[in-house]
């Protein structure tokens, strides 16, 4: 009898380029996604888990071609994921990422990063074995990007873009951050350093308000100490989800997808989202906020600070370099996407997809058609 297929992935004139399944070694199965490679080669996270399937591969793929054409990078997007169980200690699964290095070294046009149960030791074995990777530890030339805070730097330039248009007065803003993981806490930095007043955070396990501003120093002490933002004695431990709905200047989502949707997108308060997860709203959220007149800046745009750190490093840049470039790309593109919106009455998705797919088919037409 013949097997059945299906085929649970769609193609569109952007891509995949090419999807690859793997077999590196028994008990253990990969799938990578080359999504585009019309601006070079596709730089893209590993995801470990037991749980990553092809379709959500290929959307991550997706993310990445968009993102890395609206940051002006040389990099098309890609994305592969590994069907194993995380290790339980949180070492590093050295043989394992040998073979799955070995197992990608053919495809030349994809340069993994750490995602999801993978990190810098992960990528150091890959490069050790292929010579090709990104988000390496520094003795290896990588630039510590969660460490030193790439995306939530990012996200703060995005910020000074909007207040140098009038949209937003930094001083003494309101600003509601969820999630104070690596780019919860460095947006939460960067925004208090620049005058904006810090009114409430959460975590997983639960939220801490207080509408004078936190005390943000104390903030991450406490954090730092291993406990939850709710332990927080400077403020007052709220539950975790109802910090979402504080009237705020700024409302910074840095945790999970689709926390807004259509159900509660009108609660929301903010004047500004500010994506600093991926895909934290569904489209018909975005709709909402648009037609409410609250501004959100997509993840495509705002959270790229960590890839373009990434791209640096592939290209043998240092630290200041990266961060250098972090400012002039997210300036310039929060600049052109709400340029964008307001010329054209479009929802900001929608503008910051047409600056990404306009460059990408620009880099299209230097390719060989024949
Ligand atoms: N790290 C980067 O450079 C980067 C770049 C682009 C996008 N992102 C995205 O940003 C998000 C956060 O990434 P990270 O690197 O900071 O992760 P992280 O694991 O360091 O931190 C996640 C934080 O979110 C909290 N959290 C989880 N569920 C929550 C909930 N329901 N409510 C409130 N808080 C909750 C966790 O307790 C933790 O504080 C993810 O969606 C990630 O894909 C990260």
């Amino acid at each position: 009898m013949q097997p059945e297929i299906r085929a649970a992935w769609y193609a569109d004139e952007l891509g995949p380029a090419k999807v690859v399944f793997l077999r590196p070694m028994p008990r253990m199965a990969a799938v990578v996604v080359v999504d585009n490679v019309a601006l070079g080669p596709a730089i893209g996270g590993v995801r470990l888990s037991p749980a990553v399937s092809v379709a959500e591969v290929s959307r991550l793929a997706r993310a990445m071609t968009l993102k890395n054409a609206a940051a002006g990078l040389p990099h098309g997007g890609g994305k592969s994921g590994i069907y194993l169980a995380p290790s339980m200690d949180g070492a590093p699964r050295e043989r394992e990422m040998r073979a799955f290095a070995r197992a990608i070294e053919q495809l030349t046009d994809y340069i993994p990063g750490p995602d999801m149960g993978t990190d810098e030791g992960c990528m150091a074995f890959v490069h050790d074995e292929i010579g090709r990777a990104v988000g390496l530890p520094s003795v290896l030339g990588g630039i510590p990007l969660d460490e030193l805070g790439a995306t939530g730097y990012g996200l703060a330039c995005c910020v000074d873009a909007l207040a140098a248009d009038k949209l937003i007065d930094l001083a003494g803003a309101r600003v509601v951050v969820q999630g104070f993981g690596a780019v919860g806490t460095h947006v939460v930095m960067n925004l208090a350093g620049r005058g904006a007043r810090v009114i409430a955070v959460s975590d997983a396990e639960g939220a801490v308000h207080r509408e004078e501003g936190l005390d943000v120093e104390a903030l991450l002490a406490t954090k730092r100490a291993g406990k939850p933002v709710s332990a927080f004695p400077g403020g007052r431990a709220v539950d975790r989800d109802d910090i979402l709905w504080l009237e705020c200047e700024l409302l910074v989502p840095a945790a999970g997808p689709d926390v807004f949707t259509e159900r509660n997108a009108s609660r929301v308060q903010a004047k500004v989202v500010l994506q600093g997860a991926n895909i934290p709203a569904t489209p018909e959220a975005e709709r909402i906020f648009h037609k409410r007149g609250v501004l959100c800046l997509p993840d495509i745009i705002a959270n790229a600070g960590g890839v373009i750190c990434a791209a640096m490093e592939y290209a043998g840049g240092t630290r200041a370099q990266a961060f250098a470039a972090i400012e002039e790309k997210l300036h310039a593109n929060t600049a052109e996407l709400v340029d964008r919106v307001s010329a054209d009455g479009v929802l900001p998705r929608q503008a910051a997809g047409a600056m990404a797919v306009g460059r990408l088919h620009t880099a299209a037409g230097y390719r060989r058609h024949f």
